[in-house]
């Protein structure tokens, strides 16, 4: 049966170096698993698909259909892990150019998101792109008080209120927090918004299969039953802690040979360009886990063959302090074959009778194979297609790498203490009270 592979052979670990990994896993496993580990408080994600409130499920089932009917366009409001793993989904299953299809042929509305910068610029822009829309709005966060999507949805919040009277407003705005705490909690009880929950246990980046990704991932017509199922295998097909019958820990494994290696730069390489916004969502699952203690690999990401003409050169030749993974997806949902030309002026009839795919997996071979003879190791993570299933695995893979990972770097992969910095200075120069 096809499933997602693991190639290592290009990795340049060898054999034994993989061995000598293993009691360092099961240690990693042990801590994860029995609740031995720092951050032991924000492990609910890891059963998560196995034991979904049902109800929950059939909650968002519900009111995804209702905003479909009622909305040309859907604003996500929210910020890093309450945005970032929704877009990385609705972009990656979604067609190409989503948001600018006919809504004949869309399966919800257009989405767009906010609260993710604090650019006036771009709320501006997004206010008058919706103009003569029916909207709705899902306004995400953990904590309820993250300033970049509080500022938008006063903003928004205002807007709606303007556009459908207070009355109309409450019926399109959806909030997604904390089940009793923080400011948006008290404003969706206040204001008697529909409200989704995210649960104690489960952090920002760790939440994308829960409502925070779930509701707008729905809105857009994805799946999520089968999201679910793929991340619920997952969740028994990386159990195993055994290192030769776990691709996850071998990934989070091989992670750690390269740091320590001097390898601190990981770059997440798709040839697919809606990907690209999985990769931001993984930068944060990494970065935020593992960057800590003055430890961690930098998690970059790379579209090719696009960035081969900007960054390749620096890839193959620059310093050798990075290593590349690659997400390979083994089938297209569509292809094109390559025709014959009369004229030949652009010399391309040597590709006749073979298809795009055929070009961009050939593309693939040769960038691997140059990359490695620059000495930069690959790992190539193998997806058979690009769907529902294959993705809630993907991410529940990457999710519970993490965390392996990040134990066996000695960090806790389930806090983030050096986000606050740049807060503490912002509120200090906005005049906070209390900074
Ligand atoms: O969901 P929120 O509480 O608004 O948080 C949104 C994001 O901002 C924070 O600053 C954290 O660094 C992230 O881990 C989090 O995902």
């Amino acid at each position: 049966m096809s499933n997602i592979l693991l190639d290592l052979s290009l990795s340049m670990v060898k054999k034994d170096e993989m061995e000598n990994m293993k009691a360092f896993i099961q240690t990693a496993h042990r801590l994860l698993h029995e609740s031995l580990g720092a951050g032991k408080e924000f492990t609910g994600w890891l059963d998560l698909p196995n034991s979904y409130d049902e109800a929950e499920l059939n909650r968002i089932k519900y009111y995804a259909e209702k905003i479909k009917k009622e909305s040309q366009a859907f604003v996500v409001i929210g910020i890093g892990g309450s945005y970032l793993g929704a877009r990385a989904l609705i972009e990656a299953l979604n067609h190409n150019f989503y948001n600018e299809l006919s809504e004949e042929k869309r399966k919800g509305p257009a989405i767009y998101y906010a609260g993710n910068n604090i650019s006036s610029n771009y709320i501006w822009d997004l206010i008058d792109l919706l103009e003569d829309k029916d909207i709705s709005i899902n306004v995400i966060s953990k904590s309820g008080t993250t300033t970049e999507p509080a500022i938008a949805f006063r903003v928004f919040k205002e807007y709606m209120e303007k556009k459908y009277g207070k009355r109309g407003a409450r019926e399109r705005i959806y909030v997604t927090t904390d089940k009793d705490r923080g400011a948006l909690r008290e404003l969706a009880e206040m204001e008697g918004y529909a409200s989704f929950v995210i649960p104690d246990d489960i952090g920002g980046r760790y939440s994308v299969l829960t409502a925070v990704g779930l509701l707008p991932i729905a809105v857009s017509g994805i799946n999520i039953d089968e999201l679910l199922l793929g991340a619920s295998d997952g969740v028994d097909e990386y159990f195993n802690e055994d290192l030769d019958d776990n691709i996850c820990y071998q990934y989070a494994a091989i992670r750690n040979i390269l740091y320590n290696k001097g390898k601190d730069i990981e770059i997440l390489i798709s040839y697919e360009p809606n990907l690209q916004y999985f990769a931001e969502w993984w930068k944060q699952l990494f970065g935020e886990s593992e960057g800590k203690d003055n430890k961690g690999i930098f998690p970059a990401s790379a579209n090719f063959t696009t960035d081969l003409h900007s960054l390749g050169q620096l890839i193959q030749d620059g310093k050798r302090n990075l290593f590349e993974t690659t997400i390979h997806i083994e089938k297209p949902k569509k292809d094109i074959t390559i025709k014959a030309d009369d004229n030949n002026l652009d010399k391309l009839n040597y590709l006749e009778n073979k298809t795009i795919d055929f070009v961009n997996k050939k593309a693939f071979e040769g960038t691997v194979a140059a990359h490695t003879s620059g000495r930069v190791p690959n790992i190539v993570i193998k997806l058979p297609q690009l769907n529902e299933y294959y993705f809630g695995k993907l991410i529940y893979f990457f999710e519970k790498a993490c965390a392996i990972s990040g134990y066996m770097l000695g960090v806790n992969p389930f806090d983030q203490p050096g986000v606050e910095e740049y807060k503490r200075n912002m509120f200090k120069l906005l005049g906070k009270p209390g900074y």
